[in-house]
């Protein structure tokens, strides 16, 4: 018998045949044609802005195509908006969710759903809907749970809810472990094994070649506005995707010599935070990083690794008490300061964790970016708009950005090259110490790859580099030492040779090294901040 997904013989759920679009120069779908069996779930990869996202965003109905046609269930679906979308069953789950927060689960699921209007006696209605779906999915959430109250996780189930509320077969999820705990992903993956074997249709867009290995009956794989190969998962390998997705070989670990660390560059000591609300976020941090090697910090997001990017950045959160002493390069590092400019005039490059929010001024053309935070720093010679738009030019052709155009927003790149914007421009800025959070988040194999070698240039190059990850592997990969955080504290060293994923595991989860919880024990992680990734 058949597996479920496997079958050659399932009817296709969707069918795409030649879609093309354009955002004006950019020809973001190029006559892109695709069959996605019902019952299986789909998987579709590729560089950043190979536009998986248009793709996606035009079978939901939000942007029209220029060309193609799409049929659901073998008939044109005459999607022409969202709402012609979900009557032809499919639902989608944004990397944003689109949840009302101060409503309850029952009422964000109600709200735009056909019989809304009668909200009285639907309520009760579909709060006993939703039990039903909660039960047969493993789609557990309380109906009345105000959203906002919601770990990122449930927040997400809300969303699947929603679309099953719909009577959505097929359901689109766009990234949807970026923002999860390595157990939630776990338990959204078995959600959608559930809805497969129910007969519904799943298609996954993700960067994380594991998840599709372990999840997908087959992948699609876009390059440069094209669909460039469907294989049956089982029939391929990550090596193999990655090729096809980038057009050559990738290193899909880190080729990198022996460290040679020298002088310490930043010293921590007993470094405590406690935010304005009153709670103590780091509980007294001792570290060192020295120059020409990478200290990983290893943690699930929420356990304080923000709050010490963004001290040591120069802009801690507003009301934080900040006390502790630091030394860079040997001279005293006031803590408590708020002078991200400083912090930069003293060496400090910065690769923040959230790129759109603090790396980038979306607005502003790509180069204007190239010298943001910098741009009051060189005198007349930066002063020099031309000047500046031709040295940005250069910088884009060095770390690759697509498309190559210097007066294109940052709005309008994709993630993955508004994060080379930012990590070119403080790699080039030539720092004692670079700090960087989630350097690759959203980023696609290729650009990973690239990322990685220019950290490892800057180490070798006598940079000493902090850096904070939720990627177990790239912790792994890029750290000459690993110290782990969980709840404010460091729980220890290791070196990566002698160490084990299980081991940093146990130190991520707050088991001490002798296997005894830390005396503060572990924090409600529904009271963390989400988690942002996938060990
Ligand atoms: N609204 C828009 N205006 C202009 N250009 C756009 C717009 N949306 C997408 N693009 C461009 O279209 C191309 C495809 O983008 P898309 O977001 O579909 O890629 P993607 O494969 O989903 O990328 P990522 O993995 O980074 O999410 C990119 O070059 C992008 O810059």
């Amino acid at each position: 018998m058949a597996l479920p997904g496997t079958q050659a013989t399932a009817p296709p759920a969707i069918e795409l045949r030649g879609i093309s679009k354009a955002f004006g120069p950019v020809q973001a779908n190029r006559d892109i044609s695709l069959v996605v069996p019902a019952g299986t779930i789909h998987g579709i990869v590729g560089e950043n802005g190979a536009g998986k996202s248009t793709l996606m965003s035009i079978l939901y109905g939000f942007y029209r195509p220029d060309a193609g046609q799409i049929l659901v269930g073998r008939r044109d679906a005459g999607i022409t908006d969202s709402q012609s979308a979900i009557r032809a069953g499919i639902g989608m789950v944004f990397q944003h969710f689109k949840l009302v927060p101060n409503f309850t689960v029952v009422e964000n699921v109600i709200l735009g759903a056909e019989d809304g209007a009668l909200l009285a006696p639907s309520v009760s209605r579909a709060r006993k809907e939703l039990r039903r779906l909660a039960a047969e999915y493993q789609l557990d959430v309380n109906p009345d749970a105000v959203v906002e109250t919601l770990s990122v996780g449930h927040q997400q189930r809300v969303e699947i809810l929603k679309a099953l509320y719909r009577q959505a077969d097929i359901l689109i999820l766009d990234e949807p472990t970026g923002v999860l705990t390595p157990a939630e992903a776990d338990h959204l993956f078995r959600i959608l094994k559930g809805l497969r074997d129910r007969g519904k249709t799943v298609i996954l867009i993700t960067h994380k070649l594991r998840e599709i290995m372990e999840i997908t009956d087959n992948t699609s794989v876009m390059r440069r506005g094209e669909m460039v190969a469907t294989v049956p998962t089982r029939e391929t390998s990550p090596e193999q995707l990655a090729e096809l997705m980038v057009g050559r070989k990738v290193l899909l670990r880190v080729d990198k010599a022996q460290a040679a660390p020298g002088t310490p560059i930043l010293e921590l000591s007993g470094l405590r935070m406690v935010d304005r609300a009153g709670v103590e976020r780091l509980r007294g941090i001792d570290l060192t990083v020295r120059a020409g090697e990478i200290l990983g910090i290893a943690g699930v997001s929420g356990n304080g690794q923000t709050q010490l990017l963004d001290i040591l950045g120069g802009y801690p959160e507003a009301g934080a008490q900040v006390t502790g002493t630091a030394r860079l390069a040997g001279r005293t590092l006031p803590l408590s300061g708020t002078d991200a400019r400083a912090r930069r005039h003293a060496g400090i490059g910065n690769i923040p964790e959230d790129r759109q929010a603090e790396g980038l001024v979306m607005d502003f053309s790509a180069w204007e970016n190239t010298v943001l935070g910098r741009h009051r720093d060189a005198g007349t010679a930066l002063m020099d708009n031309d000047a500046i738009r031709s040295r940005a030019a250069a910088q884009m052709e060095r770390f690759d950005v697509r498309p190559r155009d210097p007066e294109l927003a940052a709005k309008n790149f994709s993630g993955g090259n508004q994060q080379k914007i930012v990590v070119a421009r403080e790699i080039e800025s030539r720092p004692i110490l670079l700090l960087v959070g989630q350097p690759t988040r959203g980023v696609d194999i290729g650009a990973i790859e690239f990322i990685h070698r220019r950290l490892i240039e800057l180490r070798d190059a006598g940079a000493a580099i902090l850096l904070v990850s939720v990627e177990l592997d790239e912790i792994m990969a890029l750290s000459d030492r690993i110290a782990v955080m969980f709840d404010g504290c460091i729980m220890g060293e290791r070196l990566p040779d002698a160490t084990s994923a299980a081991e940093l595991g146990l130190l991520m989860a707050g088991a001490s090294p002798s296997g005894i919880p830390p005396e503060q024990g572990q924090p409600d992680p529904d009271e963390r901040e989400p988690a942002k990734g996938v060990i």
